[in-house]
């Protein structure tokens, strides 16, 4: 029903960002024209919050409490962000990973009406401008944007993936603290070739094979082109989910000239090196020690290994790029990459391209490199299994062995797998959550290693400092600063990742980072603050 042009009260309560439901207190239900428009309760923010929690935990299934959250975000912005903020551990899960997972595969199944971001279509070349006119915030400052091909480890699921970018700025609020009506979500539809999606009738993409044609790069730069023009110079625009053919190149061909990022290349990198430098404690080994087998050389693969090999010259600088890259093997669909196969091989895997013999599977690669470290960026399920594990344990004191691949049905092994083949040796991460394992009378926390500990951290620095660039050191930075935030009580549980409860301090303290460092390389837009945390702290938006 639409509200009646002079029904203030009405249209307050239908804008999320200004509707606050029973907290409304007299004096606001008389100025804004709300009497009779909520019972008479008023609750404090307190028992709203209860409520809505226990409206939640009754949720039977955890897609029905993703779809309670998100018709929350779109009732009452303002409670939905207390909700995340003061539970942030158990609703992550709900909003992100692993759940927005199923989110996606079902999104046009689960569609209500309420528009949250847009979708620019092939069909709309020409007019991006237009429809970054529709949208109802004119400043805006972060854009997380998708084309949909690589939707965690799901793969291409076309406009469902609209779901990521939804998820990953409701991070940018909740962990950051970045205005939510700063933030932006963007699908790019360009078609899907899933056939069983092209074939679902409640399908609302668009009902073809993904363009392949020079449209698609005529619509990804009138994007970029409209939305740095609308917004200015230092909107953050963050590539998240793209299939790795056009990933890189985009990556490269904007990074010079736009606010950009590849969260799937550069802030995972920034996380697992995050994650590494913490575990110098548990291994005692530095990153120069380390060895690495990646099982997965797409996206996540080599922008880990590339930030790696870039931290291990910083870390010894009489080592060379090159030496620094000998040290890391990467694991794909065909076997180890080797200088044999270099012919055929995508440009991002040639400088890991050893000249080493042939291995075709991942316990003949890691018997051959003895490696130290185990990443698992390959997005299939139990590649780590009960061998490959002991044989990490047999060859290491502490093996690093981090299974990344979202959502959980993807992981190449769960946490209990891996401390109970290791016998409670590994330190472990992964990229979705696992609950607290025991074994015997020890009891060990797997740290989440997400990008989502750095992206909203970043994204506040960008914000906060107008940064125009994005640069590789600055996932150094934010890589560093994460480490300095894991304790001793969080490494004794085998954690190599702070706890959730503690992500808006961490990311502040990344945000504060990544500004001051953008500000030395020239990149802000503002003028040296006193003290770069209280400007990043000025800026977070608290519910
Ligand atoms: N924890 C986190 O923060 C993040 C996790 N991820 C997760 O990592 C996974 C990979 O993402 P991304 O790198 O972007 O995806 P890509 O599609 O770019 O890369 C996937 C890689 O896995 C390889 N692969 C596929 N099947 C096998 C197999 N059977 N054995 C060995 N390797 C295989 C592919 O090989 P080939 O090259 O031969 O095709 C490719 O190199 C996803 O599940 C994603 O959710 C991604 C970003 C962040
Ligand atoms: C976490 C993330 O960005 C991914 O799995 O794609
Ligand atoms: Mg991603």
């Amino acid at each position: 029903m639409a509200p009646a042009q002079n029904s203030t009260g009405f249209n307050v309560m239908h804008t999320p960002s200004l509707n606050k439901g029973l907290e409304f207190t007299a004096e606001e239900r008389e100025a804004n024209n709300l009497r009779g428009l909520v019972p008479s309760a008023i609750w404090s923010p307190e028992l709203h919050l209860q409520h809505a929690m226990a409206q939640l935990r009754s949720k039977a299934t955890p897609i029905e409490k993703y779809i309670f959250m998100q018709s929350m975000q779109d009732r009452n912005e303002q409670l939905y962000y207390r909700m995340l903020a003061a539970h942030t551990h158990e609703l992550m899960p709900i909003v992100y990973t692993p759940t927005v997972g199923q989110a996606c595969t079902d999104f046009s199944h689960i569609y209500r009406q309420t528009p949250r971001g847009v979708y620019i279509s092939i069909n709309d070349l020409g007019h991006v401008r237009e429809i970054l006119d529709n949208w109802p915030e004119q400043d805006i400052r972060a854009i997380v944007f998708t084309d949909g091909e690589r939707i965690l480890g799901l793969g291409d699921l076309g406009i469902n993936g609209m779901g990521i970018p939804i998820g990953k700025l409701a991070l940018y609020t909740a962990c950051a603290g970045v205005h939510p009506k700063y933030c932006l979500p963007v699908t790019l539809d360009v078609g899907t070739n899933t056939q069983s999606i092209l074939d679902d009738p409640f399908y609302m993409g668009l009902r073809q094979r993904r363009d392949r044609t020079e449209a698609y790069d005529q619509l990804v730069d009138e994007f970029m082109t409209e939305a740095k023009a609308k917004y200015g110079p230092q909107v953050l625009l963050q590539f998240e989910d793209f299939g790795n053919t056009n990933a890189f190149r985009l990556l490269h061909k904007y990074q010079p000239t736009h606010c950009t990022f590849n969260d799937d290349i550069q802030g995972t990198a920034s996380v697992v090196l995050g994650g590494l430098f913490a575990a110098e404690q548990i291994t005692q080994k530095s990153l120069s020690e380390h060895k690495f087998v990646f099982m997965g050389a797409g996206e996540a693969g080599t922008g880990i290994a590339d930030l790696i090999a870039m931290a291990i010259t910083k870390e010894d600088p009489e080592k060379s790029i090159e030496d620094a890259r000998k040290q890391i093997y990467l694991v794909d669909s065909k076997g180890l990459v080797i200088a044999e196969r270099k012919e055929g091989l995508q440009h991002h895997k040639l400088n890991y391209a050893h000249d080493v013999p042939a291995a075709s599977t991942l316990i003949e690669t890691i018997e051959r490199v003895q490696p130290s470290v185990l990443i698992g960026v390959c997005t299939i399920a139990k590649t780590f299994n009960q061998q490959v594990c002991e044989l990490m344990a047999s060859i290491n004191e502490r093996p690093v062995i981090f299974a990344l691949s979202n959502p959980t049905s993807k992981a190449e092994c769960t946490a209990e797998e891996a401390y109970t083949w290791t016998k409670g040796k590994c330190v472990f991460a992964s990229g979705s959550p696992f609950d607290p394992v025991t074994l015997g009378d020890e009891v060990f926390v797997p740290g989440q290693g997400n990008n989502a500990y750095v992206f909203p951290g970043i994204g506040l620095g960008v914000v906060a400092g107008g940064l125009t660039r994005v640069d590789d050191t600055i996932m150094l930075v934010a890589a560093r600063t994460l480490a300095d935030h894991v304790t001793d009580d969080d490494l004794k549980t085998g954690s190599v990742y702070p706890p959730l409860s503690k992500i808006r301090d961490v990311s502040l303290k990344i945000a504060a980072a990544v500004a001051e460092y953008g500000f030395e390389q020239g990149y802000a837009t503002i003028e040296k603050p006193e003290s770069w945390t209280e400007l990043c702290q000025a800026a977070m938006y608290s519910p």
